[in-house]
């Protein structure tokens, strides 16, 4: 079985699929951006992605939440990942030369003060890694603590330039096939109502509690065809073969909202 991952090596997604240790995974293949990552599991059902969905900084990765409601994917797996930035530049740069940092989104906004406090202008890149290959003497790059042992035309001139300590991203472990497991610990809903009504949230949040199950994930992303409605996500610690989970999935679908069971898995962090 192949992991496809956002490469190149090095990246905080590479980490994490070397850190999801499965026997039958034999060969790891990175993908230049993360909807290259979605679409090589959807042209390559028997293999595997992994992909950040969520940062305890940054929030959602957008990226992976919509490919979630727009592609037949299935959650199989979720790992969290500690994440630790570097200001990276070229061999001989002085702090006071750099007034640019290039990394991929969500990196940015996880050293929003470090920047700021720099008066740094910012570009984005596909990854962090990617984006040591376009340092100059006046960019830098903001990528994973450690890379200059494996880059050796870069320096780490700062390190740690998170905003906040105990940094943690949320991956999620992908397949185009559903893989049954015996007794799940998690199962994530996709909850898509069909018209705007008052207490649409309220109803569906309630449905979970009268039955006494604890959320850990709750996010909504635009339906995009119209301003203010939303899918919604709902990750729940309890299998969707549990009888009361069966009885909420009935009772929302009585209430018109469309329910997607995207993951039902034995977490694994
Ligand atoms: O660029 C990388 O190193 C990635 O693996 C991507 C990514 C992300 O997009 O969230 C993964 C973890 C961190 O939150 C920062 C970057």
């Amino acid at each position: 079985m192949k992991l496809y991952y956002l490469g190149p090596l090095g990246t905080f997604s590479h980490m994490a699929a070397l850190k999801y240790k499965r026997e039958e995974i034999e060969e790891y293949i990175p993908k230049s951006n993360l909807y290259e990552v979605v679409k090589a599991i959807e042209s390559d059902p028997q293999n595997i992605a992994i992909a950040p969905i969520e940062n305890s900084i940054e929030g959602t990765i957008n990226i992976i939440a919509d490919s979630l409601t727009e592609q037949k994917i299935h959650v199989i797996d979720e790992l969290h990942l500690s994440i630790s930035f570097s200001l990276y530049v070229k061999k001989g740069t002085k702090l006071e030369d750099i007034n640019e940092v290039v990394s991929i989104a969500p990196a940015i906004n996880q050293t929003s003060k470090f920047i700021k406090k720099h008066n740094f202008t910012y570009r984005y890149s596909d990854s962090t890694v990617q984006s040591l290959d376009e340092i100059d003497e006046h960019t830098g790059a903001i990528a994973p603590i450690g890379l200059e042992a494996t880059h050796d035309q870069v320096i780490a001139l700062q390190q740690n330039i998170e905003d906040y300590p105990h940094n943690t991203t949320r991956f999620l472990v992908l397949s185009a096939q559903e893989k049954p497991v015996e007794k799940a610990t998690d199962s994530i809903l996709l909850v898509t109502p069909d018209q705007d009504k008052p207490g649409l949230l309220a109803s569906i949040l309630n449905t979970f509690a009268l039955f006494n199950i604890n959320l850990s994930w709750i996010e909504s992303r635009p339906l995009k065809t119209q301003l203010g409605m939303y899918h919604f996500f709902v990750q729940a610690d309890c299998s969707a073969d549990d009888v009361e989970m069966k009885k909420v999935i009935t009772i929302l679908k009585t209430l018109d909202f469309n329910v997607k069971v995207l993951g039902n898995f034995d977490k694994h962090i």
